[in-house]
């Protein structure tokens, strides 16, 4: 029985320009603040963690079990990008049911489901609408539904707040504290933005040049002065 969510073990990447190499491990339950600069590897990490990318060498292990092989719809993960990957042409309550069943064979607790999550993050009457006629929080809310109704341990967010206004971001980081607390789940979450840091995560990722340059409770995060990147990302320098 192991109390890591994920273990990501001497895994190596490498694309023609990057050589990248991730060491990591994150226990069951907590939210992680996945942080760093542009290019240093924050997706690839994603993308290794969800089996989009298979690296040259390791091993990634979720809650104890080697994910060698499995692609990434058997995967005990949930991944969400900044992009919100919803089907224009599908309305809201369909967008949700392929988190339930890819092919839509869906049955009646299935739709129950399906609106329990849209009413979970405050859109209960959206079922019948496209995603274009959405704001941008609504559709990132629609994918957040989405995951919702897989109930997988391990949600992965991808910068999830991006398009959003400061409005909207406070908002959804609300909604996502409170979901996370609900579900008991283990997030991991790229975000550019010292704010999400600190009102969401318990610990943070600092990856530089594809490598986690840092792995540490948020306190001891935000007191680090002894990396610039990190300077840098938290605002140290502009203070002197
Ligand atoms: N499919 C690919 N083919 C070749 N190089 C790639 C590929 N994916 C990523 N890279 C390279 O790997 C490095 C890490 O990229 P990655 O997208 O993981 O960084 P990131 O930290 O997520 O950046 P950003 O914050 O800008 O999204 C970069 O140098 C990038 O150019």
């Amino acid at each position: 029985m192991s109390s890591l969510a994920l273990s990501v073990k001497d895994v190596k990447v490498r694309f023609e320009t990057a050589a990248l190499a991730f060491d990591c491990a994150v226990p069951a339950g907590q939210f992680v603040a996945v942080v760093g600069p542009s290019g240093s590897g924050k997706s690839t990490l994603f993308s290794v963690i969800a089996g989009f990318e298979t690296p040259e060498a390791g091993d990634v292990r979720i809650l104890g079990e080697d994910m060698a092989g499995r692609i990434p719809a058997e995967r005990p993960v949930s991944v969400i990008f900044q992009d919100n990957n919803l089907f224009a042409h599908l309305d809201v309550a369909t967008n949700v049911g392929l988190g339930i069943s890819p092919s839509l064979r869906l049955g009646a607790s299935d739709h129950d489901r399906i609106e329990e999550a849209l009413a979970r993050v405050g859109l209960a009457d959206f079922g019948r609408r496209l995603p274009p006629t959405l704001s941008g929080g609504e559709r990132q809310r629609v994918a957040l539904a989405r995951a919702l109704v897989r109930h997988r341990p391990l949600l992965l967010l991808d910068e999830p707040f991006a398009a959003l206004d400061p409005g909207m971001r406070a908002e959804m980081r609300g909604l996502l504290s409170d979901l996370h607390r609900e579900e008991a789940n283990t997030i991991l979450m790229i975000t550019h933005h010292p704010d999400d840091v600190k009102s969401l995560a318990d610990s943070v990722l600092f990856l530089d040049e594809g490598r986690i340059v840092a792995h540490d409770p948020l306190d001891r995060f935000l007191a680090r002065r002894d990396l610039a990147a990190i300077n840098r990302f938290l605002g140290n320098d502009e203070i002197r």
